[in-house]
C-alpha cells in the first residue's frame, strides 16, 4: 500500500533521515519505535505529504506520492504531536469546523461527530471548551479531528506523551480497536516501547535518522537469542562492585541504577556463583535475582548500546 524509497531528509547539512525503506500494507498496525531526535516525525511528515523529501520517494499502489499529494492527503488521518485546537471552542465545534475543512458531506457530519465523540470518550463534555480539558482529553479531540474523513490509514506521531493514565489507555484502546474491528491501517510512533509491542504487529526501530532493525516482535526479539537478562538487587551500591561485575567472564554489559544492576550475559552461562562472590568481595549482599524475559527495549539496547530514553 504505502513504501518508502530510500527516503531521507537533510536539514541544513545534517541528515535527519537517512534511505529509510519501509512498506505498510493495507491493515497492518506498524510501529516506528526510536528515542527522541531518531527521525520518526520527519519520516511520517514526509509519508503525509507535508514535508518535502531531500531524495528518495513515497509511494501509493506504487506511484509516487510526491508529485501527485492528493489521493495520499485523502486517505490519511495524521494525529501531529502538537496539539491543533480552538481553545475557545468546545470539542464539538473544534469537530464541526475540521469536517467543514475535510468536507466530510454535511449530511453525515453530524453522526460522524457523536460516532467519533463516543470512541474516543468524549461524548459527554463534548460541548465543553477545549481550554478546560486535560492534555489527554485535548489529545483525543486531535485524534478525533484526525478521524472524521473515515481516513483508510491514521498516522499517529507520539500520541501518549505527557499525558494522564486514564486518556492514554484510551487512545491505545482506540487505536487498537480502529485497527482490528475497523481494518484501518496504524502507522504508530513512540519511544515507549510498551505501547508498540501492545498495539503493533510489525516493527521498525530507528536511531539517528536509520532503521536499524525491523520485523515482527517475535523477529526482533530473537535478535537476543544468545543473550540472557538478569536483574539483581543489593544491599548497597558502590562503583567498585559495579566494576567487578563486569569484569566476571561471560557478563558482557552490566547497568547499575540505584541498588539494582542489570545484567546482559551469555545466553546459559551461569555467572550466579561468580556474581555472588565478587558482590560478597566488596562486604555487600545480593538480595534478589531474577531472569528476566527480553522486551524491544532490550533489542534496542542491544543494536545501539543506549536505552530509548538515554
Ligand atoms: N525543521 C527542522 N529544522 C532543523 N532540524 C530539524 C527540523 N525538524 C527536525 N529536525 C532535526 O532532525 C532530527 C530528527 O527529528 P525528528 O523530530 O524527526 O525526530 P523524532 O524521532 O520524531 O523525535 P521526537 O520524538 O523528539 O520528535 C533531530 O535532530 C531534529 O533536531
Amino acid at each position: 500500500m504505502i513504501e518508502t524509497v530510500k527516503l531521507s531528509k537533510t536539514f541544513k547539512g545534517k541528515k535527519a533521515v537517512d534511505e529509510i525503506d519501509l512498506y505498510i500494507d493495507e491493515g497492518e498496525s506498524i510501529g516506528l519505535l526510536g528515542p527522541n531526535g531518531a527521525g520518526k516525525s520527519t519520516t511520517i511528515s514526509m509519508i503525509s505529504s507535508l514535508l518535502k523529501p531531500t531524495a528518495g520517494d513515497v509511494k501509493l499502489n506504487g506511484k509516487s506520492t510526491i508529485k501527485n499529494p492528493a489521493e495520499i492527503r485523502r486517505i490519511l488521518g495524521v494525529v501531529p504531536q502538537e496539539i491543533a485546537l480552538y481553545e475557545e471552542l468546545s470539542a464539538y465545534e473544534n469537530l464541526k469546523f475540521f469536517g467543514e475543512i475535510y468536507n466530510v458531506k454535511k449530511t453525515i457530519l453530524e453522526q460522524r461527530i457523536q460516532e467519533i465523540l463516543e470512541m474516543v470518550g468524549l461524548k459527554k463534555p463534548q460541548k465543553e471548551l477545549v481550554k478546560t480539558f486535560s492534555g489527554g482529553m485535548k489529545r483525543r479531540v486531535n485524534i478525533a479531528a484526525a478521524l472524521l474523513h473515515d481516513p483508510k490509514i491514521l498516522i499517529l506521531d507520539e500520541p501518549t506523551v505527557g499525558i494522564d493514565p486514564q486518556s492514554r489507555n484510551h487512545i491505545l484502546e482506540t487505536v487498537r480497536k480502529l485497527n482490528e474491528e475497523n481494518g484501518t491501517t496504524v502507522l504508530y510512533t513512540s519511544h515507549y516501547m510498551e505501547e508498540v509491542e501492545q498495539l503493533c504487529k510489525r516493527v521498525y526501530i530507528m536511531d539517528h535518522g536509520k532503521v536499524v532493525a525491523s520485523g515482527s516482535k517475535e523477529e526482533l526479539l530473537s535478535i537476543l537469542s544468545t543473550e540472557d537478562m538478569i536483574q539483581v538487587t543489593l544491599s548497597e551500591m558502590s562503583d567498585t562492585v559495579v566494576e567487578k561485575v563486569k569484569s566476571i567472564k561471560n557478563i558482557r554489559r552490566v547497568d547499575a541504577t540505584d541498588k539494582s544492576l542489570r545484567i546482559i550475559s551469555k545466553k546459559g552461562s551461569s555467572i550466579l556463583s561468580d556474581l555472588i562472590h565478587a558482590v560478597e568481595s566488596e562486604g555487600i549482599l545480593l538480595t534478589n535475582f531474577q531472569m528476566e524475559t527480553p522486551s524491544l527495549e532490550d533489542v534496542f539496547l542491544h543494536i545501539t548500546g543506549r536505552t530509548l530514553r538515554d
